[in-house]
């Protein structure tokens, strides 16, 4: 079998034409969806990262803006900010791009973002509803995963999905939204015995480790649909993921490649979420 391609590029451009005509009428109805990003530093992946987010937003008409900070801001700085951002009436979602330095605790700053302006979906209470399968914020990258199987029709219902990975950013929330969808959810990870026999026996297998074409052939079963979220830098510069895509892309039914798979819906997923916050913080249906 050779794998359909489940392009992640394409479906978020359809999906940002659909909400570009649903920006325009809100802004026929005087709100324009506002993203606030903030970076902390000058890490070269998070500029790139961030510079994708506001070229997205443009094309959907959101308003973006960038606050950039030095490496050597405080944690108190940090929060200061954030609560001027959650007073702030014009900004409707605001983005503290991870990882962040040392010195500020990131789990302190993520429950600071008010859960109504929480477009990543990261806020306990926004994680909470989510498990309780209530309409909320969903992570972005588990959102985007979640779309592009439903984009193919693909079945999640009664199916055996493996999450191989543990983050609190994919892993855990992407499990969580497979058994929202009644699938029967296995989850991965460093501890794990026996990965390659349990990942052998998932027709759902999410790749979310962060190494460079480990999930070879071996993990794969015949026809099963692989989603491949990693983003591993190589050392030409090239950006390559956790799935070996020339051999998996023989066995399974489905694959998603890197780039151009999961990446940009991740991006489309933080404007839908965007586009909902401005929504519920304005009173507009
Ligand atoms: N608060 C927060 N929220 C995030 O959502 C968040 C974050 N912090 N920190 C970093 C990670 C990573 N991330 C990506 C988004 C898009 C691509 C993406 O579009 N990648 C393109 C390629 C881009 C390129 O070539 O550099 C692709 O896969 O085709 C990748 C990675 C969001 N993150």
């Amino acid at each position: 079998m050779t794998a359909q391609i489940i392009n992640g590029k394409e479906l978020s451009a359809e999906l940002k034409q659909e909400m570009k005509v649903e920006v325009e009428g809100l802004k026929q109805k005087g709100l324009t969806p506002h993203l606030t990003v903030v970076l902390v530093g000058d890490n070269p992946a998070s500029k790139s990262y961030v510079k994708g987010k506001e070229k997205a937003a443009e094309i959907t008409g959101i308003s973006s803006s960038l606050i950039e900070l030095p490496s050597s801001t405080s944690e108190d700085e940090l929060l200061q900010l954030i609560n001027e951002l959650n007073d702030d009436k014009s900004v409707h979602g605001i983005l503290v791009q991870l990882p962040l330095p040392d010195q500020i605790r990131e789990q302190q700053v993520i429950e600071a973002i008010h859960p109504d302006k929480d477009v990543d979906g990261f806020h306990p209470s926004n994680i909470g509803k989510m498990m309780t399968g209530e309409d909320t914020f969903l992570p972005c990258t588990p959102f985007g995963i979640i779309t592009m199987l439903k984009s193919k029709a693909i079945e999640m219902e009664g199916k055996h999905a493996v999450v191989i990975g543990r983050s609190n950013i994919v892993g855990k929330p992407v499990g969580q939204l497979l058994l929202n969808e009644n699938a029967t959810v296995t989850y991965c990870h460093s501890k794990t015995k026996n990965m390659k026999e349990i990942a052998a026996n998932a027709d759902i297998l999410i790749a979310a480790i962060g190494k460079a074409h480990a999930i070879t052939a071996e993990y794969v079963k015949e026809g099963a649909v692989v989603i491949d979220v990693g983003i591993n830098r190589q050392p030409d510069g090239k950006l390559t993921g956790d799935v070996d895509f020339e051999s998996v892309k023989e066995i399974a039914s489905y694959i998603t490649p890197v780039p151009k798979g999961v990446g940009p819906m991740t991006i489309t997923m933080l404007l839908k979420n965007t586009i909902k916050a401005a929504k519920g913080l304005s009173g507009i249906e």
